[in-house]
């Protein structure tokens, strides 16, 4: 009883802007089946809540993509963190997340605030930039590395890396292969930087070798575990500040309303995120025979979940397609949901919201000067130029 659909996610005009089908997508069914890729298919956030919340039912070692790691090998080893179930990923996450803690993030804030202020000061000096280039891309880069302990050296490949990381949970189209040619020397930069030799004492990275050493995980692991930061703390809060910025761009009233109220700092990055997640889309596998939502799904089906989708959606939200950063946002599944959510989570909403809390205090207004231009990619929603112009406060 699935709905049968001709629809290709990955189709380019669809990555391009997705939003204007999603409605399509939701309303033909609650579980569609993408021919095309022999796939099934949740868009509603309902269906989408309850794949993410059975993480025994439909797993995530059988690889998060279109590929099922049970038949097709994955391109590298795979995640410890995001391509493992219970019990092994438990370990892993208990271990990372105490290296991620609260604690850890108080003792590089006072850091990251002076970098944000610092490239707030330089932008609204020139009023006009590029919110993507000048902006997004830069704000990451300079505190995060850092923070992971990552050599100097080579750190331009970290974005193409992170780009082929998430073409990979797409089919081998024009996307994929495009990202395909700077990986080899951007798979060996990344393999090196994870190496212990080559972190910063008293860094994150560093902080997952002291597991290593007390004999909690091999030394393989722990460079496995350093290489998750660099996949998923890096092009995901890049494009989760490009597309915060358009937000706004797109709708001047509510950086007004940000202006108003400094308090609704946080609020506005989580509504950024709900309203284009940057992490577009993930997949299960189912491990039995299952019913969802009145259609069985045979052992070892692959079920596509559209994220963003399902935080446009509005059998849960009220004038969904609106930006409104007083809106209740807790739901949202831009993070994802249950024992598989962002593990950085913290981190970005330190990096956005001090960056966020600069550009708020010395901007009265932002508009667009140009288009944007986006940078396609299977899985990630994200812009290479947003180019704008302020009005300093
Ligand atoms: O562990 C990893 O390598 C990893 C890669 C990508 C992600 C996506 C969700 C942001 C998460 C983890």
């Amino acid at each position: 009883r699935a709905v049968e659909m001709d629809f290709d996610p990955f189709d380019e005009a669809f990555l391009e802007d997705p939003y204007p089908l999603h409605g399509a997508l939701r309303d033909a069914g609650p579980v569609l089946h993408i021919r095309r890729y022999g796939i099934h298919a949740c868009a509603r956030y309902a269906e989408v809540m309850e794949v993410l919340r059975d993480h025994a039912t439909y797993c995530s070692a059988r690889g998060v993509g279109l590929q099922d790691f049970k038949t097709d090998p994955p391109w590298r080893p795979a995640s410890l963190l995001l391509e493992a179930d219970p019990p092994e990923h438990t370990r892993a996450r208990t271990l990372m997340n105490r290296i991620v803690s609260l604690p850890a993030l108080k003792k590089v804030r006072d850091r990251w605030q002076a970098q944000a202020e610092e490239l707030a000061d330089r932008l609204v000096a020139r009023r006009r930039f590029d919110a993507v280039t000048d902006l997004a891309e830069v704000f990451p880069l300079s505190v995060f590395p850092d923070a992971i302990g990552i050599m100097e050296e080579g750190r331009e490949h970290m974005l193409p890396y992170a780009a082929a990381v998430f073409n990979a949970y797409g089919p081998r189209n024009r996307v994929f292969l495009s990202s395909e040619a700077k990986l080899p020397a951007a798979n060996a930069w990344v393999a090196e930087a994870c190496k212990r030799k080559n972190l910063q004492p008293g860094s994150w990275g560093m902080g997952i070798f002291d597991a290593v050493d007390a004999g909690e995980i091999s030394e393989e692991e722990g460079e496995r575990l350093v290489r998750s930061f660099l996949s998923a703390g890096v092009d995901t809060t890049i494009n989760s500040i490009g597309n915060m910025m358009l937000a706004f761009a797109t709708y001047p009233d509510q950086w007004a309303v940000l202006r108003q109220e400094g308090s609704l700092v946080r609020k506005a990055f989580e509504e950024a995120l709900r309203w284009d997640s940057t992490a577009q889309i993930f997949c299960r596998t189912t491990t039995r025979e299952v019913d969802l939502a009145g259609v069985r799904l045979p052992e070892g089906a692959k079920v596509l979940l559209f994220l963003a989708a399902a935080n446009r959606d509005p059998r849960k939200w009220d004038n969904p397609d609106a930006f409104d950063i007083r809106r209740h946002t807790s739901g949202h599944v831009a993070f994802g949901y249950g024992i598989h959510q962002c593990l950085g989570q913290m981190v970005a909403r330190q990096e956005v919201e001090l960056l966020l809390a600069a550009l708020r205090e010395r901007i009265a207004s932002i508009r667009m000067t140009g288009p944007l231009v986006r940078r396609l990619n299977n899985s990630l929603h994200a812009m290479a130029s947003l180019p704008v112009e302020i009005e300093p406060a």
